[in-house]
């Protein structure tokens, strides 16, 4: 038997909406983050988070199912602002969130530093006023080797690998 996605080693479902609570929180009580989430967001963001770092990580394809997949995700962030003073902020809180609601295990936290490092460094170049919108990107799929294609193949593009 392979080893279980990540996903299903941090927890599955109730693992990812921990994470999102957590994370959302650390989010609204952050001097930085908590402005452009001060402007009303969706009462089920914590959810839709949830449905979408659970698919990045190997679990049911709810968000691409229920949300329009990595393209929506990538459009609620795109053309919001020139500047990024977020993304650094956004990175802590995610590692922040990991320690404090995920099993304690080295590999997994690894990786999923990791991951949160290049999906902010993908989505940050779409902040801007001017930026071109996002074409069919694919949903992304991470496992303990880092980012694969979702035809199995292990990504040389920008995404970090790692070998636990
Ligand atoms: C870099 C700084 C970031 C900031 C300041 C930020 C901020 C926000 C805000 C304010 C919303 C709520 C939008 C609304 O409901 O009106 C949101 C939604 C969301 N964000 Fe981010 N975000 C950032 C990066 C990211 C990254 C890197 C990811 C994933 C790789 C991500 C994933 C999501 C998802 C899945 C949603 C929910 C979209 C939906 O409702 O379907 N965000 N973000």
């Amino acid at each position: 038997m392979g080893r279980p996605t990540l996903y299903d080693a941090a927890g599955g479902a109730p693992a990812m909406l921990a994470l999102a609570a957590d994370f959302h929180q650390r989010c609204l009580d952050h001097p930085t983050l908590s402005h452009p989430f001060s402007h009303g967001v969706d009462p089920e963001h914590v959810p839709h988070l949830a449905a979408y770092w659970g698919e990045v990580f190997g679990g049911p394809p709810v968000y691409s199912t229920t949300r329009g997949g990595h393209p929506a995700m990538i459009r609620v962030h795109a053309n919001q602002c020139d500047e990024d003073p977020f993304s650094a902020a956004f990175v802590e809180c995610f590692d922040a969130a990991v320690a404090a609601t995920l099993p304690d295990d080295p590999a997994l936290r690894a990786v999923l530093g990791d991951y949160i490092r290049a999906g902010t460094t993908e989505v940050v170049p779409y902040m801007p006023l001017s930026a071109a919108g996002p074409a069919d990107v694919p949903m992304p799929l991470w496992t303990w080797a880092g980012r694969q294609g979702r035809d199995g193949s292990v990504s040389t593009g920008e995404a970090v690998t790692r070998t636990p």
